[in-house]
């Protein structure tokens, strides 16, 4: 092999040896091929680095790393989003694999619309639950991606391959006790995953009709009952609750300016098949058919608490009504062009339970008595009562409650049974 020395200073002055050149010529090309290939590798590291830094970055979350793009996600991302009825919406429902997320979305497929559902999957509660929800969603035919509301280029990009008509923005962190734990979480999905998601909505072309869920607990201390729109929502007994009335006037300001079609849904507790394992009508059945205690609250001079609880077939009628009647944003590429509906809609059922009496109705329905901790309610949030005013919902949207406790609560039961069965395995458990 020739030496540095050779390729500078040639064996004999003025002629070139052939033998000697041929091997030049290889090592010289040998080396920069050698060279442009690590070049290559060192490249694809970075670009590949950034990549994930980049998702990591946008999508906000220490526990989720976004997993979308490609051809073939795409494709699943249209076919989803395709109507098959006239005068058919194509709707993007963030929180898509949640509670609500996943009736909505089936109830929106069935009747011919588009359905893309969107969700981070994370581990507030058992997420094999939200992967259970996923697949049902999957077997009729809508596809839930991965992603955070956080994630502004994922948005982006959704919006670049549907021209969504509706957004139902479900995607939040919910409990109102979780908020003393955590109360980040609360920030960053309920008020920056907002502001991102409205973002994204205002720049889309055209711009779609936003429903989103507020939540009935924006009436904190308020003492007047039952609960109508107009009452006092300054109030509020839980961060939970300080979001979710922030979300009310956050969304109010991107109607304002922007022109986005607006209808804010305060929910009162609502429970049904393929609930949430954070809510206490969920845990008492866990507790209850492992013959493990339940704690009751107790309000003030022992006074029971009660909830306007809601089934969920009620709230898809709520949901459903409110997307049929939003009304058009009226901005382009992130200009007004003339005003839009803002709206704001109790969806409960008007007829409060106690905790007391829906945790004997557990009892009845599972045939197993509790074992109760009856004590003074925590100063966690939680308010005393709610009970909704709805003849707002009721001339609006045609929004008919027809489900009582006794009848949701039995629905539940059995459901839980079919998909738990009696012996709870921990693995599935929560809490
Ligand atoms: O309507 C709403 O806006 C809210 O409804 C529920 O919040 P909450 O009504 O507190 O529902 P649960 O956590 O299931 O509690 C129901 C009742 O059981 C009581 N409870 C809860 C937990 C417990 O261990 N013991 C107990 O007696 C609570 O004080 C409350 O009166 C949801 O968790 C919120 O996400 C939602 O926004």
């Amino acid at each position: 092999m020739p030496s540095l020395e050779d390729e500078f200073f040639p064996s004999t002055p003025g002629k070139k040896d052939r033998a000697h050149t041929i091997n030049r010529q290889f090592h010289r090309c040998f080396a920069s091929t050698s060279t442009m290939f690590l070049w290559a590798l060192f490249l694809i590291a970075l670009t590949a680095s950034y990549l994930s830094f980049q998702s990591l970055v946008h999508s906000g979350s220490r526990y989720f790393t976004a997993s979308w793009g490609g051809i073939q996600w795409e494709k699943q991302v249209r076919t989803s989003a395709q109507i098959r009825r006239s005068g058919g919406m194509s709707v993007l429902v963030t929180g898509g694999a949640g509670f609500v997320g996943t009736h909505v979305s089936l109830a929106l497929k069935k009747r011919g619309d588009g359905v893309v559902g969107l969700d981070n999957f994370n581990n507030y509660y058992d997420p094999s639950l939200k992967k259970a929800r996923k697949a049902l969603l999957n077997n009729h035919g809508i596809f839930v991606v991965e992603g955070d509301i956080n994630d502004a280029r994922l948005l982006a990009k959704l919006f670049d391959i549907v021209a969504f008509t509706h957004v139902m923005h479900l995607a939040a962190q919910a409990g109102v006790r979780y908020a003393m734990e955590n109360p980040h979480s609360y920030v960053h999905s309920n008020i920056a995953g907002l502001v991102s998601l409205l973002e994204a909505c205002k720049s889309a072309n055209p711009q779609p009709a936003v429903v989103w869920a507020s939540s009935s607990s924006v009436y904190g201390l308020n003492e007047k009952v039952p609960f109508s729109e107009s009452d006092r929502t300054d109030q509020p007994a839980s961060l939970y609750a300080a979001t979710k009335k922030a979300g009310e006037e956050i969304t109010h300001t991107y109607n304002h300016i922007y022109g986005l079609s607006i209808t804010g849904l305060r929910f009162f507790t609502v429970y049904g098949p393929w609930g949430r394992p954070d809510m206490a009508y969920f845990f008492f059945t866990r507790n209850i058919l492992q013959g493990k205690p339940i704690t009751v609250y107790r309000g003030k001079n022992r006074v029971d608490l009660a909830r306007d609880f809601t089934y969920i077939d009620d709230i898809v009628k709520g949901c459903l009504g409110s997307l049929d009647t939003a009304g058009k944003s009226t901005g382009s590429r992130g200009k007004k062009h003339g005003p839009a509906p803002y709206r704001i809609f109790n969806l409960g059922n008007t007829s409060p339970v106690t905790v007391p009496a829906l945790v004997g109705i557990l009892e009845r329905n599972l045939k197993m008595k509790a074992k109760k901790n009856i004590i003074d309610m925590p100063g966690n949030g939680d308010v005393p009562f709610t009970h909704a005013n709805i003849s707002s919902a009721r001339r609006e949207l045609g929004y008919k409650p027809t489900t009582d406790l006794q009848t949701g609560l039995k629905k539940f039961v059995r459901w839980y049974l079919s998909y738990y069965g009696y012996n709870h395995v921990q693995g599935k458990a929560v809490n």
